[in-house]
């Protein structure tokens, strides 16, 4: 259960990266921790996290790619955008203004570079295929490739530690969870929300009407590790029904529980609803000066990792009283709803 929360709390992750490894009592109280913050907000900021980059590389990244030209992002469009592709699921979606005013965004996403050995028992028919390899634009147009594989790698290793600790504290052995990570269908998910001229900058309060980029949603998945800019706007909702802001912490991740997660964990664990408010535009170039990381110049950039299971993965309650559903059934369901993949057929 949600509770009335006002802010989100913190959790240090630094034992995980510990060179020395860490010790029994540090992966006790840590997996202690994220249990009590899992069961009430759902979401938290962890900090002293093991990645080899920091915020300003993971956003110079995904700054490399939006600044593309768009003939070149539409390279990458999956088939929905442009009909001659063959990509469904990876690549590239602009912004759909027309589809969608309230979530104005465009986005790259990709899966392992490792190719999924599995075949799909779900939906062999359907349109979309989640186990389809990665495209990149040609040649040295996105240098920042082989750093992004690398902090996909770092990132589903982060996530399958954290889901160890999960495991244990939820009365499991360690490796509870090792079949969700067979031909694990994690996305990693570069999104750039433009400014918004009617958007008040930031967050705003409760009370205010809200501009949003992206609409309230819980995730789909097991969780979600998101690196965000300091442009603000990502609200966290709490069971008062209140909108909590989750400013910018540097260096920090914010993680939350997916759906399937929350079904896994047999209802202790809560996929807590979220959304972002449009960035508004920047007043003046001097207020650009004061931004380090030039954010207001082009809006929000935020780069969430969503932790998956395979597709064929068999999801159950770990209390083992209630039916199970396959991965792939659950995500496809829930695909339905999101506006990326909205289709005209
Ligand atoms: O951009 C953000 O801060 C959050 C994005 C998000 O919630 C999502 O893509 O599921
Ligand atoms: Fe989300």
């Amino acid at each position: 259960m949600t509770t009335t929360f006002s802010s989100l709390p913190v959790v240090d992750v630094g034992p995980l990266g510990s060179p020395a490894g860490a010790s029994e009592a540090e992966l006790t109280a840590l997996s202690k921790r994220l249990y009590d913050v899992f069961a009430t907000t759902g979401f938290a900021y962890l900090v002293n996290v093991p990645l080899s980059y920091n915020h300003e590389e993971v956003f110079a990244m995904s700054k490399e790619f939006f600044s593309m030209p768009q003939e070149e992002k539409m390279k990458l469009a999956k088939r929905s955008f442009r009909r001659d592709h063959t990509n469904t699921y990876r690549g590239y979606f602009p912004t759909q203004p027309e589809l969608a005013s309230d979530n104005l965004k465009e986005g790259f996403e990709m899966g392992p570079a490792k190719p999924i050995r599995t075949k799909s028992i779900v939906s062999p028919s359907s349109k979309f295929d989640l186990a389809e390899p990665n495209v990149w634009p040609d040649g040295d147009k996105l240098p920042a490739r082989p750093r992004l594989e690398t902090l996909y790698i770092e990132l589903q290793a982060l996530a399958s530690k954290l889901l160890s600790l999960l495991a244990v504290s939820l009365g499991k052995p360690t490796d509870y969870f090792a079949p969700y990570l067979e031909d694990s269908l994690s996305t990693l998910r570069l999104l750039h929300y433009p400014s918004v001229a009617s958007a008040a900058s930031g967050s705003g309060s409760a009370t205010s009407e809200a501009k949003l980029s992206c609409t309230p949603h819980t995730d789909s998945g097991i969780l979600t590790l998101l690196h965000q800019d300091s442009t603000g706007g990502l609200e966290v909702r709490n069971s008062s029904g209140e909108w909590v802001p989750a400013p910018y912490i540097p260096e920090s991740l914010v993680v939350n529980i997916g759906d399937l997660m929350a079904k896994v964990s047999g209802g202790r664990f809560v996929a807590t609803m979220h959304r972002v408010r449009a960035p508004g535009l920047r007043p003046s170039a001097a207020a650009m000066d004061g931004q380090q990381d030039g954010s207001q110049a082009i809006g929000r950039i935020s780069v969430p990792f969503f932790f998956e299971p395979g597709e064929n993965c068999l999801v159950r309650s770990v209390d083992g009283d209630e039916g199970f559903v396959l991965y792939g059934e659950h995500v496809r369901a829930k695909m339905k709803t999101w506006v990326e993949f909205q289709d005209d057929n």
